[in-house]
């Protein structure tokens, strides 16, 4: 199929680059949606954990439970902070292949891992299917795929590290 000439999108031989710039900004679109199930599953633990007692007192009481409510809490705002900085670089126009690529590994892991998390603070009741946490769980698995698996995401961050070098971008 032939089509005229001014239907061209973007400078000719430049559709591969331009795919991928797009690409870009639909990682750190995800990493932000990874921050949001972590976020939703901090929060619904620390409910959870408030409320549930055990031995008659809160779980939440308990330093085992403490733990992973505080790590959960760190790995979120270090997501967040991720896709902040991967964002404003998009907003400013500057080169930020590197920054989605680490906003999207770091956010979409950290999402499988403290929802996981989420789950053991809910016991076995967070298994069950109509917990908002058992969902948040399949959720973020979807993170770590879609967009260019967290795999290539590492494959992209390993290039842009020997192509520009190491230091803080
Ligand atoms: C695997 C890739 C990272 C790399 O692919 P290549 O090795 O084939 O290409 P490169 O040599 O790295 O680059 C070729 C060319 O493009 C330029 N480039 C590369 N990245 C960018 C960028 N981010 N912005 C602008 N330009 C870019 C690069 O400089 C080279 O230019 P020159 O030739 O030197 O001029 C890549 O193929 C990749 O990221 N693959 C993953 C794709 C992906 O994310 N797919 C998922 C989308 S669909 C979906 O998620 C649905 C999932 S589902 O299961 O339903």
């Amino acid at each position: 199929m032939r089509l005229p000439a001014d239907a061209l999108l973007g400078d000719e031989g430049r559709g591969f680059h331009m795919m991928m710039s797009v690409l870009d900004k639909g990682r750190v679109g995800i990493a932000a949606l990874a921050v949001g199930i972590g976020q939703a599953g901090l929060e619904a633990a620390v409910d959870y954990a408030a409320q549930r007692k055990q031995f008659k007192r809160p779980i939440a009481e308990f330093q085992g439970v403490q733990w992973l409510l505080a790590d959960m809490a760190v790995d979120v705002e270090a997501a967040r902070l991720l896709v902040h900085s991967a964002a404003t670089k998009i907003d400013r126009g500057e080169d930020a292949t590197r920054a989605c690529s680490m906003a999207k590994r770091f956010a979409g892991d950290m999402a499988v891992a403290r929802s996981a998390d989420a789950v053991q603070v809910f016991g076995g009741s967070g298994y069950i299917r109509g917990f908002e946490v058992e969902r948040l769980y399949r959720d973020a698995k979807i993170t770590q795929i879609y967009e260019g698996t967290n795999q290539i995401q590492r494959m992209i961050i390993a290039r842009e590290l020997i192509k520009n070098g190491a230091r803080a971008a």
